[in-house]
């Protein structure tokens, strides 16, 4: 955790300390100004019933100049829960800037302070009634038992008087048990997107809540695509028991409506892919097997996919719009990654291809950002896929459209290249370490491939030039995330755009 700040007296100034060194916060490292878009205090909630209703509309408060400000009713509880919605603006920029992104913080306010939560305090406060502690609230045993409560009992929590008006609906899917708050709570470690908790890992069925860090106005895909699959009854991804949507306000006071957290099966006894694989580079083993039926689960779940959610033809319309996404792609990837700029002509060849393919599979929903993280694998379940919210760095209005499943089949080929090549950061091309791993992650490429047409019926190898493409799009999304997130790893993503670009012919 991050050293806590001590004396503060305004919580602005504590977020404004804590928020840049948080991985999910990308808003940059100077220059942010903070704006409060919502600020949920959590109390025992009231039962409302287990609907979805749409936005209701209500004018929200202005918040144009407006502080972020600690709610001083909360506080003055034994621990006020508050969750603050902030939009953060680079400097200089309108108030008015609906693209300024929207970040979920839940805090904890305690009289005293808690050891079993030194990792996650903030730092303190000072108020007129006193020192006030500020925890990072997915780790506070209360601040998990209130929101899994919304979930379980589908109730409604709001802001006090006084703050932005914002308010959030928790929602349990018809059928589901709902998940006990009192359960003990565990914060999953590690670098995510989003903020994670296990709740009632220690007993039967746990669920693993999820906290969307950056919120965006619309229905968020991870919430949407596990809904529409557990409904089907697809057991390959892991089933949805309910989520929170809500309300806040954007920056120069337009309403926003989207959802906070979604809410699924924890699987117990599962090991990430990417630990799995990587463990099996360490100990030189093979994870073709494995690879194989990884491709068979993805199929599944694109079939799956396709039968419960919209699909849409290939057209030569569409073959067009997907190239000059690509090129758009490329062109933000160039402009973020100056390390790019060598291969931009070579990469716009390729980006032209697809504009003249005379066909291509169906568009359909897909999963948008598949990598070995995003599958767990237990005796038990076999593959299972997670995290249907798309690539972070994309805008959500984009990440919900149909797609080419082959975009999932490119990233899972992706990950197997990181698997093999971030254990040999630093060597020569021609370094027999260099050559194992290179043979190692063309072993998973061909194993995966084979499984998924095994199971698809079509063999994504068919649509060399589009795979190539898409293959290409991904490494150079990559480098841009690794430029900005993992700088010391850009050259895994940077060395497969050399050699995609390297190849004569797509293979
Ligand atoms: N339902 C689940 N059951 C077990 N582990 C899970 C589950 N969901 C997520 N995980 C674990 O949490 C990690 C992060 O989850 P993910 O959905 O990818 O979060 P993020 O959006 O923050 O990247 C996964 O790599 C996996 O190890
Ligand atoms: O899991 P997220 O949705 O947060 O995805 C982002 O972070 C990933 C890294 O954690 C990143 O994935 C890249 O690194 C992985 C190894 O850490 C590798 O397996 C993937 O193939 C590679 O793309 C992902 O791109 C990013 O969106």
């Amino acid at each position: 955790m991050n050293e806590p700040v001590t004396g503060a007296v305004d919580i602005a100034g504590l977020l404004a300390s804590w928020l840049p060194r948080q991985r999910w916060f990308s808003a940059g490292h100077g220059g942010v100004s903070l704006a409060p878009a919502g600020q949920i205090t959590l109390v025992p909630p009231v039962p409302a019933p287990s609907v979805v209703e749409p936005a209701t509309g209500e004018i929200p408060l202005p918040t144009e100049g407006r502080p972020v400000v600690a709610p001083e009713a909360a506080i003055r509880r034994r621990v006020g829960i508050v969750v603050h919605l902030i939009s953060a603006l680079p400097a200089g920029q309108p108030a008015s800037d609906a693209g300024a992104a929207t970040y979920q913080v839940p805090l904890t306010y305690r009289s005293e302070p808690v050891a079993e939560l030194a990792h996650a305090l903030l730092g303190e406060l000072r108020t007129p009634d006193g020192v006030r502690y500020v925890y990072d609230a997915p780790h506070d045993p209360d601040f998990v038992a209130a929101w899994t409560e919304l979930i379980a009992s589908s109730s409604e929590a709001m802001s006090e008087a006084g703050t932005p008006r914002s308010r959030v609906r928790g929602v349990r899917r018809a059928g589901e048990a709902p998940p006990d708050p009192h359960r003990p709570a565990k914060v999953l470690s590690g670098e995510q997107s989003n903020t994670s908790i296990i709740v009632g890992a220690d007993g039967a069925d746990p669920v693993m809540i999820k906290l969307f860090r950056v919120l965006q106005s619309g229905r968020n895909p991870d919430v949407v695509v596990p809904g529409a699959l557990a409904r089907a009854g697809n057991e390959r991804v892991p089933r949805l028991v309910g989520w929170v949507e809500g309300e806040w306000v954007q920056p120069g006071g337009q309403p926003a409506w989207g959802h906070l957290s979604a809410a699924a099966e924890f699987v117990a006894g599962s090991a990430d892919g990417w630990r799995v694989a990587t463990g099996a580079v360490t100990n030189g083993e093979t994870f073709a097997q494995l690879s194989a039926q990884l491709g068979a689960a993805t199929a599944a779940v694109h079939a799956a996919l396709a039968e419960v959610l919209p699909t849409r033809p290939s057209t030569s319309l569409t073959l067009a719009a997907l190239a000059d996404h690509l090129r758009q792609r490329l062109n933000w990837a160039l402009e973020a990654a100056p390390a790019l700029s060598e291969y931009a002509d070579a990469a716009g060849e390729v980006v032209d291809q697809v504009r003249h393919l005379s066909e291509a599979p169906d568009l359909q929903i897909v999963h948008g950002d598949l990598h070995l993280g995003q599958a767990l694998y237990s005796e038990a379940r076999g593959w299972v896929l997670l995290d249907f919210e798309g690539e972070p760095l994309r805008p959500l209005a984009e990440r919900g459209d149909p797609d080419l499943a082959l975009r999932d089949v490119a990233g899972m080929l992706r990950s197997f290249d990181y698997a093999a090549r971030h254990s040999v950061l630093g060597l020569a091309d021609d370094d027999p370490r260099a050559l194992a791993a290179s043979t190692w992650a063309g072993e998973c490429r061909e194993a995966y491939l084979t499984g998924y047409a095994a199971e698809a019926g079509r063999d994504p190898r068919q649509d060399a030039a589009l795979l190539r493409a898409l293959e290409l799009d991904k490494a150079l999304y990559e480098v841009v995330y690794e430029t900005r997130h993992r700088p010391g790893w850009v050259e895994v993503p940077l060395h497969a755009v050399g050699r995609l670009l390297a190849k004569s012919s797509v293979r």
